[in-house]
């Protein structure tokens, strides 16, 4: 049986729940062999992030060097690229290596509110890493600071996801965890033809710390397994329900989402 692999280039969230250690938990569960390179250490918790630290730029394109000459990889997921330095180096490795499936989580800002990328360097995300990915993966937020638009209602997301497919990226998804309009959570998927809904309960919670990069590195696991964009769109709607929805109750603050509750599923139902 072939081993299908993911490289993840983001952000140390030392709590466990975002950045690397969700990605790893994610591929891990998905049965995909996963593989890192740091961009940042972040000293972060629950209560919300202390410290920053961005690793050196040659750092950053070594690692994914050590990676591209002996394993490669199917898939690549960014995260926390911090900087326009770090966002130019990794996709001039990306292109050089010819990595397909490629996510982009344009990762911008901590549930908190600290800052994980630079806003100088959100028009260098735009000019050099979009035109390389398969899909981008913002949240409303996000997605507003990605095209300059206000984003409200459903309608208004399918205008920031044409205007994101200008930048050369195949397919954009738009979140829906930060929509107070809608009851349910609805991301939008947009192939540049057709519009995709994937729906599901709204779960009342405070304990989302991650989710973002969790749901992003579904998506490349599975399209790392040859899958669809849409197939791996809808694994990973499920495989966040099922983490948000069995809930850990660990930390004082945002808590993590539960990464082995989509296997355990599996499980129970087979
Ligand atoms: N309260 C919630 N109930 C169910 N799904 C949610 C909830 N909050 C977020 N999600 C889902 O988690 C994923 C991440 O969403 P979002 O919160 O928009 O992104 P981010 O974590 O990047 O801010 C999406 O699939 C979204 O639908
Ligand atoms: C290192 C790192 N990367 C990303 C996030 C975003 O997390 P979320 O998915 O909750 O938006 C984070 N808090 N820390």
């Amino acid at each position: 049986m072939k081993t299908y692999k993911a490289l993840t280039i983001a952000g140390s969230d030392s709590g466990g729940g975002a950045g690397i250690q969700a990605d790893l938990k994610t591929f891990q569960e998905l049965k995909v062999f996963g593989m890192s390179a740091l961009t940042a250490v972040t000293a972060q918790n629950t209560l919300g992030v202390q410290g920053v630290y961005p690793l050196a730029v040659d750092a950053v394109g070594q690692q994914i060097e050590s990676i591209g000459t002996d394993l490669g990889t199917d898939a690549v997921k960014t995260g926390m690229l911090f900087s326009n330095e770090i966002i130019q180096a990794v996709a001039e490795k990306i292109r050089a290596f010819g990595w397909k499936n490629v996510v982009v989580d344009p990762v911008m800002i901590a549930k908190g509110g600290a800052p994980l990328l630079q806003q100088e360097a959100i028009a260098a995300l735009k000019e050099y890493l979009l035109p390389l990915a398969t899909v981008v993966t913002p949240n409303i937020p996000e997605a507003e600071a990605l095209t300059g638009m206000s984003i409200q209602t459903l309608k208004d997301r399918k205008e920031a996801a044409k205007r994101l497919l200008e930048t050369g990226v195949q397919y954009v998804v738009i979140k829906g965890g930060h929509d107070d309009v809608e009851d349910e959570a609805i991301d939008l998927l947009y192939d540049g033809q057709d519009f995709f809904y994937f729906t599901s309960k709204k779960i009342e919670t405070k304990n989302t710390h991650g989710t973002g990069c969790t749901f992003a590195a579904a998506i490349a696991a599975e399209l790392a397994k040859g899958n669809s964009i849409n197939a791996a769109v809808q694994t990973a709607k499920d495989f966040i329900q099922a983490a948000i929805e069995n809930q850990l109750g660990i930390g004082n603050g945002h808590g993590p989402t539960n990464h082995w509750a989509y296997q355990q599923k599996q499980h129970v139902q087979r």
